[in-house]
């Protein structure tokens, strides 16, 4: 018999990294295409060499990237077979609308200083990339029938991308692309350098959506900076923001919006991994506007019904909580205004909700 899933209605997920959540198979299969010797001889083999299997820190997290990244990097049929797969992934969780996130950079080889993964110059660009994307997470929309957005990445310790990345946001605003993030190692580098200052202004000058790794390992300090000096208007992750009380009172009076990611929070040191102690129980107890997220399925051998069950078995979530959750997660989308009403209404009908009783 299957086994009972902790919420088995339709949900929305904003925080999900497009490159954190790729098929163990494809890394395989492509490699394999491409001519490309793998570390490994097994898909299980591999699965395991991607994926943490103990609470660890989020720059080892991070480093498990290095294991797979270049096998898709660079090509073309690749990274729009990831796009389009993740798709067929999140409608099997029951997903109708997400936002998957990647930094063009980290998947290009030519436009872009240095290039990653030590791969050689070659003839795709991060603008070449945001395409190839855009044409899997439509094609994937069309076939499975969930709604696909996606955000584009900075990262912090590569600020002279970043006003590549707000211009291919702009570029791209009618063709899939919803938002800006600042994504990468906290601890190893917790400031906004110049460079994403002036793209995140960019962002507030243009109308482009923004959201900020803030406050997942790194302090108060870090959410304060996103919100103050990048206007973000969500917050990825800021399970530390409630270390500073003033700065948590102000955010829950300003109903920002907090997308956390619960088994990723374990794994990467961000929180406690006893989960009974998680800021996200203080979370649901203050009524807080925030979202359940998987993160980096691929790195945590993971998935979306995992962090519900974890949620519901460990911090007393209910039924009801899992309704107001995603009833915010939707709200605090990136979707245009119309787009985004109808989500919510999607969402209150499949709940069995009046609609002015959907909080
Ligand atoms: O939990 C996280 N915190 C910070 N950065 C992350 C996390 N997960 C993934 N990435 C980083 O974001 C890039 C773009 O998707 C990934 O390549 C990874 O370096």
């Amino acid at each position: 018999m299957a086994e009972e899933l902790a919420f088995n209605k339709p949900k929305v997920e904003l925080h999900v990294h497009l490159d954190g959540a790729i098929r163990v198979e494809t890394i395989v299969d492509v490699a394999e295409r491409r001519g490309m010797t793998l570390p490994v001889a097994t898909v299980e083999e591999m699965r395991d060499l991607c994926s943490l299997k103990n609470p660890s820190t989020l720059t080892e997290f991070l480093s498990k990237f290095n294991h797979y990244m270049p096998f898709i990097a660079g090509d073309r049929e690749a990274i729009k077979r990831i796009a389009y797969e993740f798709v067929e992934d999140k409608a099997k969780e029951g997903v109708i609308y997400v936002e998957a996130r990647y930094s063009p950079h980290l998947l290009a080889n030519r436009d872009v200083e240095p290039i990653p993964w030590e791969q050689k110059e070659g003839d795709l660009t991060p603008d070449e990339v945001v395409n190839l994307v855009n044409q899997g997470l439509n094609e994937g929309e069309k076939a499975f029938k969930t709604k696909a957005r996606s955000i584009l990445c900075c990262m912090r310790h590569m600020p002279k991308w970043s006003m590549d990345v707000i211009e291919l946001c702009k570029k791209y605003r009618n063709d899939g692309v919803v938002a800006i993030d600042l994504a990468g190692d906290e601890l190893m580098d917790t400031k906004a350098y110049p460079e994403h200052k002036q793209a995140y202004e960019e962002a507030v000058k243009s109308g482009v959506h923004r959201t900020v790794h803030a406050g997942e390992v790194g302090p108060p300090s870090v959410v304060k900076e996103a919100v103050e000096v990048l206007k973000a208007e969500r917050i990825g992750h800021g399970y530390h923001t409630t270390d500073d009380q003033a700065l948590y009172r102000r955010l829950l009076e300003e109903n920002m919006h907090f997308e956390t990611c619960p088994i990723s929070s374990r794994m990467t040191g961000a929180c406690d991994p006893d989960f009974t102690k998680h800021p996200l129980i203080r979370f649901r107890e203050d009524k807080a506007n925030y979202s359940l997220n998987t993160d980096d399925p691929l790195v945590l051998n993971s998935n979306l019904h995992k962090d519900y069950e974890v949620a519901k078995k460990f911090m007393g979530f209910t039924e009801e909580e899992f309704q107001r959750v995603n009833i915010n997660a939707a709200k605090s989308c990136f979707l245009p205004e119309k787009e985004k009403r109808e989500l919510v209404h999607q969402l209150c009908e499949a709940y069995g909700m009046v609609e002015h009783t959907c909080f």
